[in-house]
């Protein structure tokens, strides 16, 4: 057990998706609330710990509590830096991390400075020697309306092409049951023609299939969860086609759909679904500090619940570096990693 412990934590990860709010770990928020103690916060209230379940709707009263945390510039720095550095110490060497901008009119924040902090926080990263590539994507909260989203775009857009190729697309995300991504079609469309790649949160929840069926002709470049889209959840086999045919990668998290009762135990979860069909399938962690998780204990988890060799997961691990949405020039480096970490982690004899 403890050697399959170490073996995922020394496997080289590709995270793909995890919100910066939801990824702050029990040490940060220790750190948080002793800045705000007037807040009077617990951490039974910004964590959902083992064996514990929530419903989604709990889960998005998790989120209001840490944002009350972390709203200067002074937080969303010491946030950032130390989720970038948990990662990097759970092995990942590629992050994209996804966060909504957020202004706070009481302590000046803005949503352009909210961006620059996280570009900052990334650079800072690097100067010390961290050994992780960060990109960001800018997320849209559903919740907020087609207005909001279309300036999220514009800021998305700015950074783009401001950020050295730090800022790479654009998130959707938010409580599922609010809204409906038509009314958002826009602002994607932009996003899209303007070279920001698009992660979609899709079908996390039964009743979204109409919504998806919509979104996918857009088509986005990656989908997050996708808990609902083939038939034997409820979904459609046109759904499952449209995935198909524009081999869009999955971004699957295991305890987080556990943990928020979207799929009611591992090894139901539809990851086999889409695994066996050989589609692109990457294990992520989505919140990493409310779920108390990491990824190197998802990738443990899917091996153990669905019986996968340590090749099979060294394999799915590095299939990940091409869903990425880094230019060739990173996914080389990144493949170069990967082969020389090869015969050590797995240790096969070199030929
Ligand atoms: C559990 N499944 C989920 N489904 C949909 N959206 C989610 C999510 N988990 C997190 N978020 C989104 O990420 C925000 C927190 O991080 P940031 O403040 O953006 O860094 C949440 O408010 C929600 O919009
Ligand atoms: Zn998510």
């Amino acid at each position: 057990m403890e050697d399959e412990t170490n073996f995922y934590r020394q496997l080289p990860k590709v995270e793909l998706h995890a919100h910066l709010n939801g990824s702050v770990s029990a040490e940060t928020i220790d750190k948080l609330i002793a800045r705000k103690p007037h807040l009077n916060i617990q951490h039974s209230m910004t964590a959902i710990r083992s064996g514990q379940r929530r419903t989604l709707d709990e889960c998005f009263q998790v989120f209001k509590v840490i944002h009350q945390l972390v709203n200067t510039e002074e937080d969303i720095l010491m946030v950032a830096k130390d989720v970038i550095k948990e990662f990097a110490d759970d092995g990942v060497k590629y992050l994209e991390l996804r966060s909504t901008p957020r202004e706070e009119p009481k302590s000046g924040l803005t949503k352009k400075g909210y961006v620059e902090t996280i570009i900052g926080a990334i650079q800072q990263c690097k100067e010390e020697g961290v050994d992780i590539e960060v990109r960001f994507l800018v997320a849209v909260d559903r919740r907020n309306g087609p207005e909001v989203a279309m300036e999220t775009v514009k800021l998305a857009e700015n950074f783009m092409l401001s950020s050295d190729g730090v800022v790479l697309g654009l998130d959707l995300s938010g409580d599922p049951t609010v809204g409906h991504g038509r009314d958002l079609l826009p602002a994607l469309q932009k996003a899209k023609s303007c070279g920001l790649k698009l992660a979609l949160h899709l079908s996390e929840v039964s009743s979204q299939a109409e919504e998806s069926e919509l979104l996918l002709n857009l088509p986005p470049d990656r989908i997050g969860h996708g808990t609902f889209l083939h038939p034997e959840a409820g979904g459609t086999d046109s759904l499952v086609e449209k995935v198909r045919k524009n081999n869009i990668p999955l971004e699957l998290c295991l305890t987080s759909n556990v943990k928020g009762q979207t799929v009611p135990s591992y090894d139901k979860h539809h990851f086999l679904y889409w695994y066996k069909l050989g589609h692109p399938c990457v294990i992520c962690t989505d919140d990493k500090g409310v779920f108390c998780t990491d990824l190197s204990q998802e990738y443990q988890l899917a091996a153990s619940t669905f019986d996968l060799s340590r090749e099979a997961m060294w394999d799915l691990s590095h299939k990940a570096i091409g869903c990425t949405f880094a230019p060739q020039s990173v996914k080389q480096r990144l493949e170069q990693r990967w082969a020389e970490l090869k015969p050590l982690v797995l240790q096969t004899p070199v030929p």
